[in-house]
């Protein structure tokens, strides 16, 4: 039988309208929409698609949201100072810069000029000590993606053999502890899960992954998993985002659908998860900053 689509599509859009439904409450009590600031340096074609993406559904949730847009030769002083300005502007509750930078930009600097307080992506190393002890203040929005579209899914976390392909900062080694972490009040979106982090030189890729009752593929090879690799009755999340012959496809082979249980598409799954929670991030910085 074919697996079940987990859509985060749909369930993106039911998370935004529940946003929404808290920011008119927020308005109706006097309070400001809340707002955030997107950064974008130069022209890459992708991230300018996300960006408009993210602001759209700013727009739709009744959040303010203001777009920079620098040139490609932006230098590193001129983006730390604007980064400055947007730390010091009482409207902007979450500040997004928006990732890869240009080359000549060191990444790391610019994470860290974000005021945590307003670090809506969780980047910061504040924010990322602050996940890695259990006590997030926000969840860096794709791993948070992919928690939200399983318990939404009602697929349980707790107790399975959670595989995550991939080692990123932005994806594989936060979802690793969000995966595993114990739930808490501080903590209520842990998964409670026991969790292998694989990579492309992992030895035994494939029998590792075959154990994975739930298997996350962030590796950003197309098509990277396929049927063989998947244990029947398996849940599968797609992370990917790669571009072949200028069509969007996923970490995993669409013939794993024949094996797993249930799967996550691409387009359609955790991207859109991503952006709800950028949403959901940028309420709560709100709510914390009290205004
Ligand atoms: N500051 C950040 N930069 C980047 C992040 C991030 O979380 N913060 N993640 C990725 C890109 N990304 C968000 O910015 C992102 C990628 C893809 C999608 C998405 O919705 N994809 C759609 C397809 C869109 C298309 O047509 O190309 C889908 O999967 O259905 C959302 C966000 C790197 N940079």
């Amino acid at each position: 039988m074919p697996a079940r689509k987990i859509e985060g599509i749909r369930l993106a859009k039911v998370i935004k309208a529940e946003i929404a439904l808290e920011v008119a409450r927020r308005v109706a009590d006097g309070k400001h929409p809340p707002g955030l600031a997107a950064v974008l340096v130069g022209e890459n074609p992708a991230s300018q698609v996300y960006v408009r993406n993210k602001r759209k559904a700013c727009e739709e949730a009744g959040l303010n949201s203001w777009l920079h847009h620098l040139p490609a030769d932006t230098t590193q002083e001129e983006l730390l100072k604007l980064v400055h300005t947007l730390n010091q502007d009482p409207k902007v509750n979450g500040i997004l810069v928006q990732l890869p930078l240009p080359k000549h930009i060191d990444e790391e600097t610019i994470l860290r000029a974000v005021t945590p307080l307003k670090d809506v992506d969780s980047f910061h190393p504040e924010n990322v000590g602050l996940l890695m002890t259990g006590h997030p203040r926000f969840m860096p929005c794709t791993p948070f993606g992919v928690l939200q579209m399983l318990k939404r899914s009602d697929i349980e976390t707790a107790g399975k053999r959670v595989v995550i392909l991939g080692r990123s900062n932005i994806v594989g080694k936060p979802l690793a502890l969000m995966m595993m972490q114990k739930p808490s009040d501080a903590n209520p979106h842990a998964g409670d899960a026991t969790v292998t982090v694989a990579h492309r030189g992992t030895k035994h890729l494939k029998e590792i992954c075959q154990q994975a009752e739930i298997l996350i593929a962030a590796i950003g090879v197309p098509n990277f998993v396929t049927a063989q690799m998947v244990q029947p009755g398996a849940v599968v999340i797609d992370v990917g985002i790669n571009s072949v012959n200028g069509k969007l496809c996923g970490d995993v082979d669409p013939e794993v659908g024949e094996v797993a249980a249930a799967l996550s598409p691409v387009p359609g799954g955790v991207g859109p998860m991503t952006i709800a929670m950028l949403l959901q991030n940028t309420l709560k910085a709100a709510t914390i900053h009290q205004t």
